[in-house]
């Protein structure tokens, strides 16, 4: 990988991308897992839809990942990807590197192996996941035996109350079906049917959507436990921003199937370095909010995307530049990564840097 230098103390990678290395704090522990340059395809009618396009980072042991983005821009495809959970058909290129292994090419039985033991998922909506004529225990039967076939019934039972308790749920409820649980109390019995056998890696698909505020207040503080407890590395899949600032220690902002941004969460929503993730941010609803604010425009077809910066025919600053090429990946002082034009001073023209009109948007994009 080569850098140069600009003037600002930003850093160009010209290299494939890698994710972000230590953060201004300094965590030094070796990541779970360590996404590298993977990309993931779906077949359709228009021609193959590239919903993740080169994507990289990693996840520490005890961190929470938060993944943010606009609808269709490849946030669940991305958090089933790595887990190898795509439909088929779907192709998938890169490396997931978990366990000194690669997930992506792995056979779908040794897969199948690390689901539940090592590598764990929590669904939107449990109801679709939960069998409604299985009793809770059985579904703990279930997901415990796959993997431990000697393990007694009691021995099943004092796990499962073990991990339901730790989510709230007490033992009399044991012997229930699905139906006879709230929404929420259905949801945190997912989580711990997914947390039942402590994966060192979970992906979390928005897990708190279908579900009121005091609830979702509830499932985050739980899964803030969980990283505190047994050092689980979590991605955190929402569209809820507030979520991210309150529970995650780092985020990746996806816009059509790349990481636009990432790095230490804090830093991020003080400093939203991409004009992608400035926008996300004033979109955002809060008690000082007085006018609403959206990003004009939605997100491209992934079959079809537009040329150079895929954001730039809805961006606010797009230069001349931005159709033209694929912005360069950039690292600042701060360890945040962006991929942008903007900061590199050094690898655009005067010329390259004059502010796209609107009506050269498409033109460059028919070219
Ligand atoms: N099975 C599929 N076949 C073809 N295209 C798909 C399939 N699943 C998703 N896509 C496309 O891939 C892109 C990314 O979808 P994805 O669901 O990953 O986005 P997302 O950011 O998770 O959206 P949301 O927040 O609405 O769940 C979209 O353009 C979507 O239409």
């Amino acid at each position: 990988m080569t850098s140069a230098d600009t003037e600002k103390g930003a850093s160009r990678d010209a290299a494939p991308p890698s994710a972000p290395g230590p953060g201004p704090a300094g965590d030094l522990a070796a990541p779970v897992l360590s996404a590298r340059d993977l990309r993931v395809w779906y077949g359709s009618e228009r021609g193959p839809v590239t919903a993740v396009d080169g994507v990289s980072f990693d996840v520490r042991p005890g961190e929470t990942l938060g993944l943010v983005g606009e609808s269709g821009c490849g946030k669940s495809t991305l958090g089933r990807g790595v887990l190898g959970l795509l439909p088929p058909g779907t192709a998938v290129d890169g490396e997931v590197r978990f366990g000194g292994r690669n997930l992506v090419g792995m056979p779908p039985r040794e897969l199948q192996r690390l689901r539940g033991p090592e590598l764990g998922l929590i669904f939107q909506e449990p109801m679709t996941r939960l069998n409604p004529l299985m009793r809770v225990s059985e579904h703990f039967e279930e997901a415990l035996r796959t993997h431990n076939r000697e393990l007694t019934k009691a021995q099943v039972r004092d796990r499962a109350l073990e991990s339901l308790r730790g989510m709230g749920i007490p033992a009399s409820r044991y012997e229930s079906y699905p139906h006879e649980f709230s929404g929420g109390m259905r949801q945190r019995i997912m989580i711990a049917l997914a947390l039942v056998l402590r994966p060192a890696f979970v992906v979390a698909d928005e897990p708190t959507t279908a579900l009121d505020v005091l609830v979702e207040a509830q499932i985050i503080q739980i899964l803030a436990d969980l990283r505190r407890n047994f050092d689980t590395a979590l991605v955190l899949i929402t569209h809820n921003l507030g979520i991210v600032a309150e529970a995650c220690d780092r985020v990746a902002v996806m816009y059509a199937g790349h990481i636009v941004e990432q790095g230490d969460a804090r830093e991020v929503f003080a400093n939203p370095q991409h004009p992608y993730t400035q926008e996300l941010m004033r979109s955002t609803i809060s008690l000082g909010t007085t006018g609403l604010h959206f990003i004009p425009g939605s997100p491209p077809d992934l079959a079809n995307p537009p040329t150079g910066c895929r954001f730039h025919p809805r961006c606010p600053k797009a230069m001349r530049v931005c159709p033209q090429e694929p912005p360069p990946e950039v690292t600042l002082p701060s360890g945040s990564r962006t991929t942008c034009w903007l900061p590199v001073p050094d690898m655009t023209t005067a010329e390259g840097r004059r502010p796209l009109e609107a009506e050269e948007i498409s033109l460059a994009d028919e070219a």
